[in-house]
């Protein structure tokens, strides 16, 4: 095999690495992306210095509500921590490439485990709203359909060229993710399969019907394009999915599911989550 190169072959991770390294000092080892309307827990951090994804060279920028945009650093207990407060989407029209920019940013800076949230509808028909659903694994449509971060020429400084996704959600991760949740008494916690697909829209009922015939548990638009990315430079990946709606797989009952009822979940239920991720990084 190759031997792999000592730089990245694109010169845009480096601006933006050099941009960060100038002002702030930190080197996490720890990465968090949060999802739709669950930023709050960067707001928790202490010891923060934080930057408009705007003003970090070719950075994408956050185009979604409940979104901020924002690349924090900061301290929670004393351990260092980066995190994104907002996320890409393929709906915005970025290509999958652009979710992947900032996690191998991450991969620069040091990181080594990354957490990441979403807000998903809720398909396993014994879930209730406001459940957290530990990731085990996920249906990533986008990538069945040809979209991934990883198309084009392979640079071997990420990471080979076939990635490997077996145990792409940390067995050891979520294992320690069920412990602390039953030692802070949380008790609305699932682990099931995660269903990405491009969006806007959301699922009709044939697509729910479909997912649910695959043994999919819950739905949304995100996070497994950081995944890959993640896996493909070798960063350990955990996920946890708020459910902020439930689906309704059926013809006779006519669902209503918006954006602001899903970032209205996610507000009502950001204390718990922001307790929960805490407690659980805390252990890492
Ligand atoms: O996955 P996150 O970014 O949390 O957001 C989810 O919520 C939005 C839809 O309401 C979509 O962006 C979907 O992916
Ligand atoms: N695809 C999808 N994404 C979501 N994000 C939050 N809820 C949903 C949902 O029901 N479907």
């Amino acid at each position: 095999m190759a031997a792999r190169p000592q730089h990245p072959a694109d010169p845009k991770y480096y601006e933006a690495l050099n941009w960060i390294k100038e002002r702030v000092s930190s080197r996490p080892k720890i990465g968090v992306v949060c999802g739709s309307g669950l930023g709050k827990f960067a707001d928790t951090l202490e010891d923060v210095t934080s930057f408009d994804y705007k003003d970090i060279p070719h950075f994408p920028v956050s185009t979604v509500e409940g979104h901020k945009g924002c690349l924090v650093f900061g301290k929670l207990n004393g351990k260092e921590l980066v995190c994104m407060q907002g996320r890409f989407h393929l709906y915005e029209g970025y290509e999958a490439s652009a979710c992947a920019f900032p996690i191998r940013l991450f991969k620069l800076l040091g990181v080594e485990k990354l957490a990441l949230t979403n807000a998903a509808g809720g398909l396993n028909q014994n879930y209730k709203l406001g459940d957290f659903m530990l990731v085990k694994d996920h249906l990533n449509l986008p990538a069945l359909m040809g979209l991934s971060p990883t198309l084009g020429v392979n640079d071997l400084y990420w990471g080979p060229r076939f990635i490997n996704m077996h145990n792409c959600y940390d067995q050891e991760l979520r294992d320690l993710a069920k412990k602390v949740a039953a030692e802070i008494g949380e008790e609305k916690i699932q682990e099931g399969v995660y269903q990405c697909q491009v969006g806007p829209c959301y699922e009709t009922v044939a697509e729910q019907k479909l997912a649910q015939a695959a043994g999919v548990d819950a739905l949304g638009m995100s996070t497994v394009y950081e995944v890959v990315a993640a896996r493909h430079c070798d960063i350990k990946c955990f996920a946890i999915s708020m459910i902020t709606n439930i689906c309704n797989p059926s013809y006779d009952v006519v669902t209503e599911v918006n954006h602001e009822e899903v970032i209205e979940c996610a507000t009502t239920r950001g204390d718990a989550m922001v307790k929960l991720i805490s407690a659980i990084l805390d252990k890492w």
